[in-house]
């Protein structure tokens, strides 16, 4: 049964901040874009610039990795990639099942960024009887039925749930119990798994409700500064959203965000 937790400590077993990891991929998209054009080697600045990040935070995150690049040279960039890539383990292929095939799980079927990234989308389970053996991007939906076997057949470790928020839980309980140890859940609902289990939350509704929030206090500056306003919420007030809102890989509020 389900108890407690919902993620992990600030730092894991290895020893790399959880705040490093969440800004790790940053880089590698950064690194990989750099990597197609054949570029060799970059620069701490240069780097943290395209990955978004401040180069000091960026030089510390790569100590972690045992990584300091050259003086006067930089970073290798096929390396770092081989080396970031390794870290977050995509250097060997993840099977993943995604749970709930709507709107939302079909379009992340449809995703073809995940096979570039080491995930392969192992199996589609959903549990409406008329969507069994409907094929979406080329895979044949599952009934919810066999969820058990499906998990187990494919050796997945990772699930992503894309059901209605009140079936979540109970969906999310039984891939834990079939063996999945990470979720990826867009369902608008708190999750809670055992000891062992990441669950990681997507809300993109939350990222909007955020820029509302900025917007609004851009038009009460705007409003306070032309005169003819009430006064604006200045910077140094932060309301209740802004104050309890994580802070993402460098700062900014993260699209997933730990459950
Ligand atoms: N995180 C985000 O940013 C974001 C964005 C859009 C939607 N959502 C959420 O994603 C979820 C899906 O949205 P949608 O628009 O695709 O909905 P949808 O109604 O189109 O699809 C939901 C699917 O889940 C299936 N389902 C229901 N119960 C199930 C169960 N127990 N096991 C397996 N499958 C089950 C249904 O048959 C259906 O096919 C909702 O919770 C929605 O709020 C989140």
């Amino acid at each position: 049964m389900a108890t407690g937790r919902t993620h992990r400590p600030a730092t894991r077993s290895r020893g790399i901040p959880e705040a490093t990891v969440a800004r790790l991929p940053l880089y590698l998209r950064a690194l990989t874009a750099l990597s197609e054009r054949s570029v060799p080697t970059v620069s701490s600045e240069e780097l943290a610039a395209a990955a978004g990040v401040n180069s000091a935070k960026l030089r510390k995150d790569f100590s972690y990795l045992g990584s300091y690049g050259t003086r006067g040279v930089g970073y290798d960039v096929e390396y770092l990639v081989y080396q970031i890539s390794r870290e977050l383990g995509l250097t060997q292929d993840w099977p993943v099942v995604i749970v709930g095939i709507g709107n939302l799980g079909a379009a992340l079927a449809n995703y073809g960024g995940f096979a570039s990234r080491g995930f392969r989308v192992a199996a589609l389970i959903d549990a409406d009887p008329a969507m069994a053996g409907k094929p979406v991007a080329g895979i044949p939906v599952q009934h919810s039925d066999n969820l058990e076997k499906i998990i187990q057949d494919n050796g997945v470790s990772i699930g992503v749930i894309a059901t209605p928020a009140g079936a979540a839980q109970p969906v999310c309980d039984r891939l834990v119990a079939a063996g999945v140890t990470s979720i990826l859940n867009f369902a608008p609902t708190v999750l809670t798994v055992p000891d062992g289990v990441d669950v990681r939350k997507v809300d993109l509704s939350i990222e909007l409700q955020i820029l509302a929030f900025h917007e609004q206090r851009k038009a009460g500056e705007d409003a306070h500064t032309d005169g003819t306003g009430p006064a604006a919420v200045t910077r140094e007030e932060p309301t209740e959203a802004a104050a309890s809102a994580d802070q993402g890989p460098d700062g900014d509020v993260p699209a997933v965000m730990p459950a």
